[in-house]
């Protein structure tokens, strides 16, 4: 008789309560599971504050997968991680953009570096903790979802994935809360249940991203002039990178009315402002677009669109003016839209796609 396959998965593993609950689950469920870590960033003398593979996250990562009895290895990608996810990170901010430097690390690291590493281990899947779903309809194709749980939903960082990606992904803790996976965790005796939460990008070891970029590309900063609409001068800005599109506080300009940023031209190396009606925006231009599917849904279509991780979708009208580059018009004027961040579409739980924001304009 023929003893069934078993079916072997890569778990990414942070030494987070919910990377570890992924791969209890998945032992649960009867897959061979493999633990892996990735090595991403370390800085002499900040070790122990960097919030990934701190010493101490990597002990917790290794302490789960020796409680789940799985085997655990460590892969060192920091090279790759310094000039792709930092380098891109660091190049943004030169641009004049706010870039999001985890959609680089999930498209070329994650779901680039781990990915192959687990498929020529003979893994058919990496597994993560991300809370999103990933579901087949009934054509086959993979849809990515956002999470049941709508507060921790984290489909807005994988709308970087096609379908090759998906195919090859299982994400076990999205069909469930947080609290839920806290319980879980305290029910597979697992030693990370009250860890806490992590916020910041995980190479700021808690620093203002602005002190780090001055450590690490002091030629990002430039001061210039900050200018109004009419190119008066109103003042001196301390570099581009210190601002972001809708801030008020800290131009340090004194006027009677209320002035904030609604542009920065990199060209000139100038800082524009204006009142508040200049933010609200009608449409932005993004490209290139990664499609869930492969290819958009139509020429034009009704979605709603993220602006930002933690932005509320907003309802708008998607125009593909090549599969590569769309137009996306908001119902209302949208404050704050900034270049470098990711336009992401929704259709209810569906994300059908995402794509850099690279301007706005009224209309
Ligand atoms: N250093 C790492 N090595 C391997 N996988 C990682 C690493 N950091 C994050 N991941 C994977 O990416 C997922 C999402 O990362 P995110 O930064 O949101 O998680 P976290 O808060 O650090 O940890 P967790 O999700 O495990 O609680 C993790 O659940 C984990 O599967």
């Amino acid at each position: 008789m023929e003893t069934p396959r078993i079916r072997k998965v890569v778990v990414a593993m942070s030494g987070g309560v919910d990377s570890s609950v992924a791969a209890a689950l998945l032992v649960e469920q009867g897959y061979d599971v493999v633990g892996m870590m990735l090595r991403l960033w370390s800085e002499p003398g900040k070790e122990d504050l960097n919030r990934c593979c701190t010493p101490d996250a990597m002990m917790m990562a290794r302490r789960v997968a020796a409680k789940l009895g799985i085997p655990f290895y460590v892969i060192d990608v920091r090279e790759k991680f310094r000039e792709w996810v930092v380098g891109a990170f660091i190049q943004g901010y030169m641009a004049g953009m706010t870039p999001n430097p985890c959609l680089v690390c999930n498209r070329r690291i994650r779901w680039g570096v781990l990915l192959q590493q687990a498929l020529s281990l003979g893994a058919e899947w990496l597994a993560t903790g991300h809370y999103a779903r990933i579901i087949q309809d009934e054509r086959g194709q993979f849809l990515l979802l956002r999470g049941l749980d709508t507060s921790k939903d984290q489909s807005y960082v994988l709308s970087v994935l096609g379908q090759e990606e998906l195919r090859h992904t299982l994400l076990p803790i999205g069909e469930f809360t947080k609290p839920q996976v806290r319980d879980l965790a305290r029910k597979f005796g697992l030693p990370v249940a009250e860890r806490s939460e992590s916020q910041d990008l995980c190479f700021l070891a808690g620093e203002d991203y602005r002190d780090f970029l001055m450590r690490h590309a002091p030629e990002v900063i430039r001061p210039g002039l900050i200018v109004n609409r009419r190119g008066e001068v109103l003042g001196e800005h301390k570099g581009l990178a210190f601002y972001t599109i809708g801030q008020r506080k800290g131009l340090g300009i004194a006027t009677s009315q209320p002035l904030y940023v609604v542009d920065k031209d990199i060209r000139q190396n100038l800082l524009v402002v204006g009142p508040q009606e200049d933010l609200g925006k009608r449409v932005l231009h993004a490209a290139p677009v990664n499609w869930i599917l492969g290819e958009p849904p139509a020429e034009q279509f009704r979605a709603q669109v993220k602006i930002r991780y933690t932005a509320s979708p907003l309802d708008a009208t998607v125009v593909v003016e090549t599969p590569q580059q769309v137009r996306v018009e908001f119902d209302q004027p949208v404050r704050d839209i900034t270049p470098g961040q990711r336009a992401v579409f929704y259709q209810d739980d569906i994300v059908l796609g995402g794509s850099m924001i690279i301007s706005t304009s009224m209309r």
